[in-house]
């Protein structure tokens, strides 16, 4: 094998994110690859106000996409959930492994699953999509703005703030914290951000040597999965704030995309879903889209803006 410089992995400094570049680097190791971590902070890891519509897109993966333009890295590992579906040409996100857990769970400190947690119960959680699924369920209980990372929202959990807080499950499995788990939510409860569980790994477009290297660990069902999920968010003008959910599975040759948007209280939900073929994953996700539109979807994510 020829010798190369090491490839130069751009991450966030969080356990979790530094899990997943982890997970990136060992398995370029294994195709024979050296590689070294390149460890940036992103304003989403020093900015702990509650993100809104001005701050939000691009809060977390930007930084980490400046690295590879200035040269000081050649590839950006991102959670995709948190990757704006607009798209730079100067980038090519070359590869979507194999998705982890799609799902979110409720941790409660009384042990407590969510339809028993008591009259009023305040349950933790920045997402306008988690809350007002939460809502939609149980319009008593109260969702308060939790920020930081997986470590710092459970200690804020055992201090005593919340009742519960509401995780994906992805991020407790990498980081082995599934104990704390005390109910994974039903996927008719609860829907999971679009790419929620799955890895966007980007390179340089100009790049082709390290883009054709990074496109060795792509997951073909993978990335139909999420490219229906994310085309319908970007068909919706979404983007990660708005209260949008989406999960497309695959078997053999077919892709199911559920999807649901709902008002900011949980008093409405709308909810479609579609087949097609694997080969059509983003024409699917424009028909759920333009399903969810017809009922009205588009007046709940401008008021979400
Ligand atoms: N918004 C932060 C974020 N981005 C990705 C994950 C979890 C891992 C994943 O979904 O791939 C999390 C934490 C969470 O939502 O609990």
């Amino acid at each position: 094998m020829q010798h190369f410089p090491p490839l130069r992995l751009a991450t966030r400094r969080s356990p979790l994110a530094l899990w997943q570049a982890n997970w990136v680097s060992d398995q370029l190791r294994q195709l024979g690859y050296p590689t070294e971590l390149v460890l940036l902070t992103s304003r989403g890891d020093t900015d702990q106000a509650p993100i809104d519509g001005t701050r939000g897109v691009g809060f977390f993966t930007k930084r980490i996409q400046q690295a590879l333009l200035d040269g000081e890295a050649d590839i950006a590992v991102h959670s995709l959930k948190d990757l704006p579906t607009e798209t730079d040409p100067a980038f090519t996100l070359a590869a979507i492994p194999p998705r982890a857990a799609v799902g979110d769970c409720l941790i409660s400190g009384s042990e407590k699953n969510f339809a028993q947690l008591p009259p009023q119960a305040v349950i933790g959680t920045g997402s306008r999509r988690r809350a007002a699924q939460l809502l939609h369920q149980r319009e008593d209980v109260q969702v308060e703005p939790i920020r930081g990372n997986v470590q710092s929202r459970l200690q804020k959990l055992a201090d005593g703030l919340f009742d519960a807080i509401v995780l994906a499950e992805a991020g407790l499995s990498r980081l082995e914290m599934t104990q704390h788990v005390t109910e994974r939510l039903p996927l008719d409860l609860m829907l999971p951000a679009p790419g929620q569980g799955a890895l966007g790994i980007e390179t340089r477009s100009d790049n082709q040597r390290i883009t054709e290297i990074t496109q060795q660990l792509d997951d073909a069902v993978t990335r139909a999965a999420v490219t229906a999920e994310r085309k319908l968010l970007s068909h919706l003008s979404g983007g990660c704030l708005a209260p949008i959910a989406a999960l497309a599975t695959a078997t053999d040759e077919s892709l199911h995309l559920k999807a649901v948007v709902l008002s900011a209280d949980g008093k409405t939900r709308l909810f479609h879903e579609a087949s097609d073929t694997i080969a059509n994953a983003a024409e699917l996700g424009v028909v759920v889209a333009e399903q969810l539109r017809a009922d009205g979807a588009d007046a709940f994510i401008e008021a979400a803006r």
